[in-house]
């Protein structure tokens, strides 16, 4: 089954990889720059630090993560899609951050970094396609170092009730007919718009990193709820 799921979702990404960026500007229409940059203005980083950017995609969150340090300070990118890697590491060139950037081909759900690594750990709009967000969590927990943070962007659900019906109809039938329209994707656009749909409340996140040990969790919601950051904080020693 875990094979299974690795096989088709990694065969999508790999297939929406060359129109992912021009994609998100058009579904959010515009709007994951702006909660992007709110999010980083949360993230306080010392220039040597060692960060892991969690399922990368084409490495915008990645390089945004870079040009805050210096060397020896680091960020590796991870993603098990090669489109999506290979789309990154020309961004990571041509951004001239290639000095601090590491692309690395994996499963999110198993790190292959020992324990207590990192400074910071990122997950930007990658959770909700994990099928064990648990056991992601845990594996985030066991890779960071005590008293390192997690900071995860993620599409969320409005719950006010005049708004979220409207975000349902956007989602349910508009997204895929913007994937059929500006991509010819209109299976994938439905897959991803379903994955969106069913993800955790931010309150069931919340209770997610919690579970898997987090301390100080909180988050910040955007654009009604439709998105939301969270963050935790691992028990420091
Ligand atoms: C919606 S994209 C987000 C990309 C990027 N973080 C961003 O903020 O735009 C989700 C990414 O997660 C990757 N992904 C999904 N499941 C994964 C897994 N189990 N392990 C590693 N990467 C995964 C996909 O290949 C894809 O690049």
């Amino acid at each position: 089954m875990a094979n299974r799921y690795l096989h088709n979702v990694q065969g999508l990404f790999d297939t929406i990889a060359p129109n992912y960026d021009r994609m998100n500007n058009i579904i959010s229409l515009g709007t994951h720059r702006h909660w992007r940059k709110q999010t980083m203005a949360q993230i306080h980083l010392a220039s040597n630090a060692h960060v892991l950017d969690l399922c990368c995609g084409t490495g915008d969150w990645t390089i945004a993560l870079a040009k805050e340090l210096q060397a020896p300070g680091e960020v590796i990118g991870l993603d098990f899609s090669a489109p999506m890697l290979k789309l990154a590491q020309q961004k990571v060139t041509q951004q001239q951050v290639a000095d601090r950037v590491w692309l690395r081909r994996g499963n999110a759900m198993h790190l292959p970094f020992k324990d207590n690594t990192f400074d910071l750990v990122t997950i930007g709009f990658g959770l909700r396609n994990l099928p064990d967000k648990a056991q992601a969590l845990t594996e985030i927990y066991r890779v960071l170092k005590p008293g390192a943070r997690l900071v995860c962007l993620e599409t969320s659900q409005p719950d006010q009730p005049l708004i979220k019906p409207v975000w349902q109809w956007y989602f349910t039938k508009v997204v895929p007919l913007f994937g059929r329209l500006f991509a010819h994707q209109y299976q994938e656009y439905s897959y991803l718009q379903e994955t969106t749909r069913h993800f955790a409340s931010y309150q069931q996140l919340a209770t997610m990193f919690q579970q898997a040990g987090f301390q100080n969790v909180h988050f910040q919601r955007f654009n009604f709820g439709a998105a939301a950051a969270h963050f935790g904080t691992k028990e420091a020693k």
